[in-house]
């Protein structure tokens, strides 16, 4: 179903601020859509509004068909996963996991059942009887997914879940909430300002920025084809140029006043018997190096223009100030509205 989640002219008006502004989106069920966006851009408002925690919302909310719109927080079927896991530090990870199965009075069979079903999935069974100023933070963090995922929610939202953790942790646990996520069909929605975690995590990208919608489509479609010069700065490394300044790199068949986007992947060094007939050549300087270990990123000159590129590290061990040729791929320009 592509409309599970559909909110209708959403409004948050915090005083005389009205941060989210008639703000119209509808998601998929059984697949994880992030919302992407600078600091500050309302993906928290939004957030808080669809679980019923802001109190300042106008507009429609509906999950799975129902309008939840006037339900209470406890009513709405949705979970919560915040950055700072609020667990009990008084219960064990156990009692942790079963306080909302306790709080329905399921048995107590069905309750061990199920809690040790979820400790398994994140491979915390080890720890039950543990308190959790015993873990880390990944390990507080599974606890808290766990712990809302027991309830079996209609829909969970995950609110800068990672930030938190350490860089290595952050992408093992976000490979592991992709795997949760499939393994139980939930619907999730993952709030984070890190454009590589959106990537790599999801299968539906919402980009807002000023409480408004940038653009919504896959990973792919956003890297690949976004829709203004906002979106293509936004992710990814990029070149923007002008139709003119194309034109005096060579290629001629472009509007002179449009912008376009090129991706620094999408310019090559190489010797010049490799050229595809979609290639444009042309003779500049290495201004500076960044490697990122697999790969490196130059920056590179003519004339006046500078140019992102990126290459694999194997290949081009290249030092500032020497002189290069370099390809364009023509297929790759990226018309900019
Ligand atoms: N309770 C509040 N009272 C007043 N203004 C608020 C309140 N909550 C949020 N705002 C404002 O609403 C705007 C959106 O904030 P929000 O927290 O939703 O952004 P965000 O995209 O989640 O940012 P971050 O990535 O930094 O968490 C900001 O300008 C913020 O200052």
């Amino acid at each position: 179903m592509n409309d599970f989640l559909k909110i209708e002219n959403l409004n948050v008006t915090f005083g005389k601020d009205t941060v989210i502004k008639d703000f119209n989106l509808t998601i998929p069920e059984n697949a994880i859509t992030v919302f992407l966006g600078p600091s500050g851009s309302g993906k928290t408002t939004v957030l808080r509004s669809i679980s019923g925690l802001n109190r300042y919302a106008k507009g429609r909310i509906f999950l799975d068909g129902q309008d939840i719109s006037e339900l209470p927080v406890h009513k709405r079927n949705i979970g919560v996963i915040f950055q700072s896991y609020a667990l009990f530090p008084n219960m064990t990870v156990f009692d942790n996991v079963a306080y909302g199965l306790r709080a329905q009075k399921l048995s107590k069979d069905e309750i061990y059942q199920e809690v040790t079903t979820m400790l398994q999935l994140v491979n915390l069974e080890s720890k039950a009887n543990n308190y959790p100023d015993d873990l880390s933070g990944g390990q507080k963090q599974r606890v808290a997914i766990a712990r809302s995922m027991v309830m079996k929610p209609k829909l969970l939202l995950l609110d800068e879940p990672l930030s938190a953790l350490d860089a290595k942790i952050r992408v093992e646990l976000r490979e592991q909430i992709r795997e949760y996520q499939q393994k139980l069909g939930i619907t999730m929605i993952f709030v984070t300002h890190d454009q590589g975690e959106a990537m790599a995590i999801a299968d539906n990208v919402v980009v807002i920025s000023d409480g408004k919608i940038q653009q919504q489509g896959s990973p792919w479609d956003i890297y690949t084809k976004p829709v203004n010069e906002f979106m293509a700065t936004f992710i990814g490394e990029h070149n923007i140029l002008s139709g003119q300044e194309l034109a005096n790199l060579g290629i001629n068949e472009l509007s002179k006043e449009e912008k376009y986007l090129i991706r620094p992947e999408s310019i090559t060094l190489k010797k010049i018997s490799e050229l595809s007939d979609q290639e444009v050549a042309c003779l500049g300087k290495i201004d500076s190096v960044v490697n990122y270990g697999n790969r490196v990123q130059y920056t590179i000159s003519k004339n006046n223009l500078s140019l992102k590129m990126e290459a694999l590290n194997h290949t081009l061990p290249l030092v500032p100030e020497t002189e290069i040729e370099f390809f364009i791929d023509k297929s790759k320009i990226l018309p900019l509205s």
